[in-house]
C-alpha cells in the first residue's frame, strides 16, 4: 500500500511495556487522528515511525517502503511536523524553507517553485519576506506544515501540532491538512487529544495505555454521539 501501514507494533522502555500489538493502515487521500490520552503511547509510536526509535516487533511502511530494510527511501516519503517548533525566528519565513529545500538537494528555481507552492497551499503566500519572529503561533506552524511539504511526501507526520494556539489558529490548521488530504492525495497521521480537531469521515485510531482500543471513521465510531462522550466513555471502561 502507498499510504501508512503499522503492523503489530510492540515496544517496551526496560520492563514498562510502551506499545503493544499496535496495528493500523492510513490510505492515500485519508486524514487519520491518533487520539490517546497522555501516556497512551502517541510519543512512542512517532518515534518508531520517524526512525527515532527501533521496534523489536512489528513492521512500518511508508509508502510502501519498510522502515527497517529501506529507512532512507521510507524516511524520504515522509514529511514530519514535531511537537517542539523548529523555526529559525531570525529568518524570513522563505529563508526557512530555502534552507531545508538546500538539506534536502534542491535549490535555484525549482527550490523557488517548491516553496511559492508549498506556502501558497497554507495560505502564507503573501508573509514570505516576514521574520518568522513577527508570527502568531498559528502562522509560525503554518510555516513548518509548508516546509515539511518541500520534498512532496506522500505521508505527513504531525505530532500535536496545535499544542498552544488559539481557536481560531487551531481551526484553520485542521482545515488546511484536511485539504491537503482531500485535495492532494496526501496521507495524514495527525496526533491529538483534541477531540475536535477530528470531523466525522476522518479515521480514528483511538490508544489507550499501548493498545489501539478502537480503529474506525469517527462518525461509525460515535454515531453521532459527541466524540468527547465517546473517548472519555472508551478510555474510563478500559482504565
Ligand atoms: N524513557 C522512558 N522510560 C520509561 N518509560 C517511558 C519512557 N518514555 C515513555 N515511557 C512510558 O511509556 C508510556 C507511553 O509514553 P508516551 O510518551 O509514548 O505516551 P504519549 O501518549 O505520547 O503521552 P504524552 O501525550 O504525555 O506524550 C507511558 O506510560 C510513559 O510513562
Amino acid at each position: 500500500m502507498s499510504g501508512l501501514e503499522v503492523h503489530n507494533i510492540g515496544f517496551r522502555y526496560g520492563a514498562k511495556v510502551a506499545l503493544e500489538g499496535v496495528s493500523f493502515a492510513v490510505e492515500p487521500g485519508r486524514f487519520c487522528a491518533l487520539l490517546g490520552p497522555n501516556g497512551a503511547g502517541k510519543s512512542t509510536l512517532f518515534a518508531l515511525l520517524t526512525g527515532l526509535l527501533s521496534a523489536p516487533e512489528g513492521t512500518i511502511h511508508v509508502a510502501g517502503h519498510d522502515i527497517r530494510r529501506e529507512p532512507t527511501k521510507a524516511l524520504a516519503r515522509m514529511g514530519v511536523v514535531f511537537q517542539q517548533p523548529t523555526l529559525d525566528l531570525d529568518l524570513t519565513v522563505a529563508q526557512n524553507l530555502r534552507y531545508f529545500a538546500a538539506l534536502q538537494g534542491l535549490s535555484g528555481r525549482e527550490a523557488a517553485t517548491r516553496i511559492e507552492g508549498a506556502l501558497d497551499r497554507l495560505g502564507m503566500a503573501e508573509r514570505a519576506g516576514e521574520k518568522a519572529r513577527a508570527l502568531n503561533g498559528g502562522h509560525r506552524r503554518r510555516t513548518e506544515i509548508a516546509r515539511a511539504l518541500l520534498h512532496r511526501p506522500a505521508v505527513l507526520l504531525l505530532d500535536e501540532p496545535t499544542v498552544g494556539l488559539d481557536a481560531a489558529s487551531r481551526a484553520a490548521i485542521t482545515d488546511h491538512v484536511h485539504r491537503l488530504a482531500r485535495e492532494d492525495g496526501l496521507t495524514v497521521l495527525w496526533a491529538t487529544h483534541l477531540t475536535d480537531e477530528v470531523d466525522p469521515s476522518d479515521d480514528l485510531v483511538i490508544l489507550h495505555q499501548g493498545r489501539v482500543l478502537r480503529h474506525a471513521t469517527a462518525g461509525a465510531l460515535t454515531g453521532g454521539a459527541p466524540l468527547t462522550e465517546v473517548f472519555l466513555g472508551l478510555t474510563r471502561a478500559a482504565a
